[in-house]
């Protein structure tokens, strides 16, 4: 393979977050309840106490309605929160309908870092991610921060299971590798469920 360059990266991110930004607000509410619906369905998360989730930004499918319905069984929900000293890094805190949220430095509304809210990654059960690009081995390219590259380094250690959440047009053919990228073992999106 050659080797993969920052432009085809950053290309892809920028044609990829046009693309989704571009969805009109009913194809943003009918995705993102198509998705809640097979997510529950999907038997890791069924069968899951502890999720991670993500709120949506930048044309991101909607997981408001997944959270509503975790909520409704009595799943526990956590949300990323970026450390506060190690940069790169997350940190898991408990999300409910009471926690305030404020937005944090990436503009991205988080929980207040309470020691006693927060998931260790050995606790979680489910890691739905975030991203901007998969291909059709299950790689994935996210914003450019590498929060989620550092968070599932070892993901089969933790026990938990990343799946990942996208609108069917953040397919690409191919993305280019870099050393540190982890491929998803799966990504829900709302006509399908990819495994590998
Ligand atoms: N919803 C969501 N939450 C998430 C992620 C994500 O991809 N989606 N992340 C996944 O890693 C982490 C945040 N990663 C991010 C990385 C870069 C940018 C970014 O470049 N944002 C702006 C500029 C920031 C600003 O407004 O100052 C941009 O869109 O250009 C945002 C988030 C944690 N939380
Ligand atoms: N496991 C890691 N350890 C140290 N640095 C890392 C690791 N993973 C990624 N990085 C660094 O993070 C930067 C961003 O990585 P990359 O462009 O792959 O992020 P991304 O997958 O798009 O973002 P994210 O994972 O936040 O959604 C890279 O410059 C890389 O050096």
């Amino acid at each position: 393979m050659t080797h993969p360059s920052l432009l085809d990266r950053q290309d892809i991110r920028q044609h990829v977050r046009h693309l989704r930004r571009g969805l009109s607000a009913e194809q943003q509410e009918r995705a993102a309840d198509l998705l809640a619906e097979h997510a529950i369905n999907f038997a890791p998360v069924s069968a899951a106490e502890k999720i991670a989730l993500f709120l949506s930004v930048d044309g991101e499918l909607n997981t408001r309605p997944l959270i509503a319905k975790l909520w409704q069984q009595k799943k526990q929900v956590f949300l990323p929160v970026l450390h506060p000293f190690s940069p790169g890094h997350l940190l898991f805190l408990r999300y409910t309908p009471e926690t305030p949220l404020a937005p944090n430095k990436l503009r991205i509304p988080e929980p207040p870092l309470d020691i006693r809210q927060m998931a260790t990654l050995d606790e979680l059960d489910v890691m739905m991610v975030p991203l901007v690009a998969f291909d059709r081995d299950g790689q994935r390219l996210g914003m450019g921060g590498g929060f989620y590259d550092r968070t599932l380094q070892h993901w089969q250690q933790h026990g938990f299971l990343p799946v990942g959440l996208a609108h069917d047009c953040q397919l690409v053919e191919k993305l280019p590798v870099a050393e540190w990228d982890v491929p998803l073992p799966a990504v829900l999106t709302p006509s399908k469920l990819w495994q590998w």
